[in-house]
């Protein structure tokens, strides 16, 4: 069987949420010592979690991890990022040792760190927290040719949806976070959102980790230039992923895809994830309804993806770094919409039913 037809095989896995456990946790909640209402979108968000469970009340997750999927990019040769292509190996080193932003906040929230290099440019050093399934050492400029072959594309989609598998039915994950890693990384994601959601590229592109405005105008040149070039058609994703998206946003879908199917929850994190959720959404319109924005970063394409999505993201803390952090943050208030549904005494019980 083609790595394509594993990918399409995973996403016919997929199930659809289950409805009556939604309906039943919205009736819980109006019976919920409190006014109805006032626990305001937690309370949406809770029935959300009881029809990933195919239950209500859901369980509460208590083993979160993240999943910080890694590439590097051809595209940075058209000088659309102000960072050399090392930081990312030397950031998932960092990731490994335990010293960056995402590892200060998974210890806040209790969740593991896995990291996974689907396209690296640079030599890593083997640890336990990495996963090595390097597809290729980074994609091509998008802006000239396709960034990579659509097996290239299904291998690292495969890569991701075998790390979430291992750490859900070998590690007792219940519940997923991704995030990303990739100097010139937002590239792709602008492309792929513009793909996805037919909004142009001066809409979808933003200043990345920090460009000046002459930057900024090149790097809305080079995605119209590689939508121009290779036509992308949202009915072909995998075909979008290969012609304009990254290793690591294929690793993400996959991620999430995987999630999905096991009935897991899965929280994204800024624009990267974001734009890979449109494509696993394109491949398996189901996963989505396992699927919780985290955050909503900067970039001016997180919006329009996650609205296309119809995901309202649950916090807006002016983030755009990536590696799950915004995500992370999420994670204390996803476990509170679960507990409140398991624990909250009823009105009848107080004696007003
Ligand atoms: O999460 C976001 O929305 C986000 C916004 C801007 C930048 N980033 C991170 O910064 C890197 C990509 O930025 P750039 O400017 O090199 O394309 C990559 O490692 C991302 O994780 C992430
Ligand atoms: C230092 C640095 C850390 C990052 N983490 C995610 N993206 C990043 C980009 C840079 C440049």
């Amino acid at each position: 069987m083609s790595l394509e037809d594993r990918v399409r095989e995973l996403a016919v896995e997929v199930q659809p949420s289950g409805e009556g456990a939604v309906a039943e946790a919205g009736e819980r909640h109006l019976a919920l010592a409190k006014p109805p209402g006032s626990l305001g979108r937690l309370e949406g968000l809770g029935a959300r979690l009881a029809g990933m469970a195919g239950e209500s009340p859901p369980p509460v997750p208590g083993s979160p991890a993240v999943v910080v999927c890694a590439g590097d990019h051809g595209v940075l040769d058209r000088g659309v990022s102000p960072w050399p292509r090392e930081v990312t190996a030397a950031m998932v080193g960092n990731f490994c040792g335990g010293g960056a932003a995402v590892n200060a906040i998974a210890r806040t929230v209790g969740a593991r760190v896995s990291v996974l290099d689907v396209g690296v440019a640079g030599e890593l050093e083997r640890h336990p927290s990495l996963r090595g399934a390097r597809v290729r050492p980074g994609t091509d400029d998008l802006s000239r040719g396709p960034a990579m072959g659509r097996e290239e594309a299904a291998r690292a989609v495969l890569a991701g949806a075998g790390v979430a598998e291992e750490l859900v039915e070998s590690g007792g994950v219940d519940l997923l976070v991704v995030g990303d890693m990739g100097i010139a990384n937002t590239t792709p994601a602008s492309a792929l959102i513009s793909a996805l959601t037919d909004h142009p590229p001066e809409e979808t592109t933003g200043r990345g980790t920090g460009i000046d405005d002459e930057t900024l105008n090149l790097k809305v040149r080079v995605v119209r230039e590689a939508l121009e070039l290779h036509g992308p058609d949202p009915a072909d994703p995998l075909g979008v992923l290969a012609a304009v998206g990254g290793l690591e946003h294929a690793a993400i879908a996959g991620v999430i895809l995987m999630g999905a199917a096991c009935g897991v929850p899965v929280i994204l994190d800024g624009v990267v994830s974001n734009s890979a959720a449109l494509v696993a959404g394109a491949l398996a319109p189901d996963s989505l309804g396992y699927v919780i924005a985290g955050h909503l970063s900067v970039e001016p394409g997180a919006k329009i993806a996650l609205d296309h999505l119809g995901l309202e993201p649950l916090l807006d803390l002016d983030m755009r770094l990536g590696e799950g952090t915004g995500g992370l943050l999420a994670v204390p208030l996803v476990q509170a919409a679960a507990r409140l549904l398991v624990e909250m005494a009823t009105l009848e019980d107080l004696g007003f039913g």
